[in-house]
């Protein structure tokens, strides 16, 4: 058995994102098409003696027990009575608490790390069930492409592949709870809920016009009102691109752009008219899930 493996974890985006129902315990209910793009953090995990050692070049990402992938290790360590450890060097390129699934992807990655380091021989779907216990994205994490999330977020269903479709991401330089933007949700105040079904259609037929003409996000009723910058970003973003929108419940805003030569000509002209502090990344969206490298 090795004991070293390397993984990339992707960014997801959300094509809709709808909210049904709050539940009792404080979750939501959701409906959302799920995607991952092009855009990924490495992570390099090897066995050590004992311990969970978390290293990063990214100084917003916590390296004690409230890092995701430290949750992940010690849930599984727990479960199969592992008593080594493992250091995991994390190199981060997806901009943290942006509304693009950074921690969780790297959360789902250590699962399928300590899953084959290990030899536990689980299987995707036993991993989703294990993941779903840590947050409600990390189970959409392990297969990525696209999906069809319901309940919380982690009852997933594999969809047709979305097409190629090119954007532009501006994650500006703060960051959004999506405990708070989920707390501060009033679905009675709220008539216009995403279609999703559209949306399944144009995945369907490869349609990436449909796809992009009905995605949709509830949250943006939240996060734009409480975020006046992110609502201006959205307005300068859609004035240049086919279609802006925020991904997840936010701050990041994406652009939807025809091809490489238009993300890359917004991208300059978002570099000038925004402050450097804006994280901008042309991106596109794909069909990975954890991938070995
Ligand atoms: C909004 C979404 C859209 O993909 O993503 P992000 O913006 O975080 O990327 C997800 O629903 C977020 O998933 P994730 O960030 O994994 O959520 P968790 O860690 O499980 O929960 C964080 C908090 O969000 C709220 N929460 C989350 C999911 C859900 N279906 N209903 C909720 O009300 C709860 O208050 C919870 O305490
Ligand atoms: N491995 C990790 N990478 C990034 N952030 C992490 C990680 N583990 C825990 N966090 C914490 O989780 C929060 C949410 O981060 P992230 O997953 O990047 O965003 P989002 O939930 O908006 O998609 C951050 O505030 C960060 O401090």
């Amino acid at each position: 058995m090795v004991d070293n493996i390397d993984l990339k974890s992707y960014a997801k985006i959300n094509l809709t994102l709808d909210v049904l129902a709050k539940r009792k315990d404080g979750y939501h209910e959701v409906e959302m098409i799920m995607q991952t793009i092009d855009l990924s953090d490495k992570l390099s995990f090897s066995k050590i003696k004992k311990g969970i050692e978390i290293i990063t070049d990214h100084p917003d990402v916590p390296t004690d027990n409230s890092n995701l992938i430290y949750k992940a290790a010690k849930m599984l360590f727990g479960e199969f009575g592992i008593t080594e450890g493992i250091r995991v060097n994390l190199t981060k390129r997806i901009p943290v608490a942006a509304g693009l699934a950074g921690g969780s992807s790297n959360a789902a990655a250590t699962l399928v790390a300590i899953n084959q380091l290990w030899g536990l021989n689980l299987s995707k779907e036993e991993l989703a069930t294990r993941a779903a216990n840590l947050g409600a994205d990390i189970p959409f994490c392990i297969n990525g492409g696209t999906q069809l999330a319901t309940g919380i977020g982690t009852e997933l269903k594999i969809l047709d592949q979305a097409p190629e479709i090119y954007l532009v991401l501006v994650n500006p330089p703060f960051e959004v709870s999506t405990a708070e933007v989920y707390g501060n949700l009033d679905l009675h105040k709220i008539n216009i809920h995403p279609n999703k079904d559209k949306v399944l259609e144009g995945l369907k037929d490869k349609r990436s016009d449909i796809i992009i003409k009905w995605s949709s996000n509830l949250l943006e009723n939240v996060t734009l009102k409480r975020y006046p910058d992110v609502k201006r970003l959205k307005e300068k973003v859609d004035s240049l691109t086919s279609k802006a929108l925020m991904s997840g419940s936010g701050p990041t805003v994406l652009g939807f752009v025809r091809g490489i030569k238009e993300a890359n000509k917004v991208k300059n002209i978002l570099e000038q008219e925004l402050d450097n502090k804006h994280h901008i990344v042309v991106s596109k969206t794909n069909n990975k899930g954890i991938e070995e490298i």
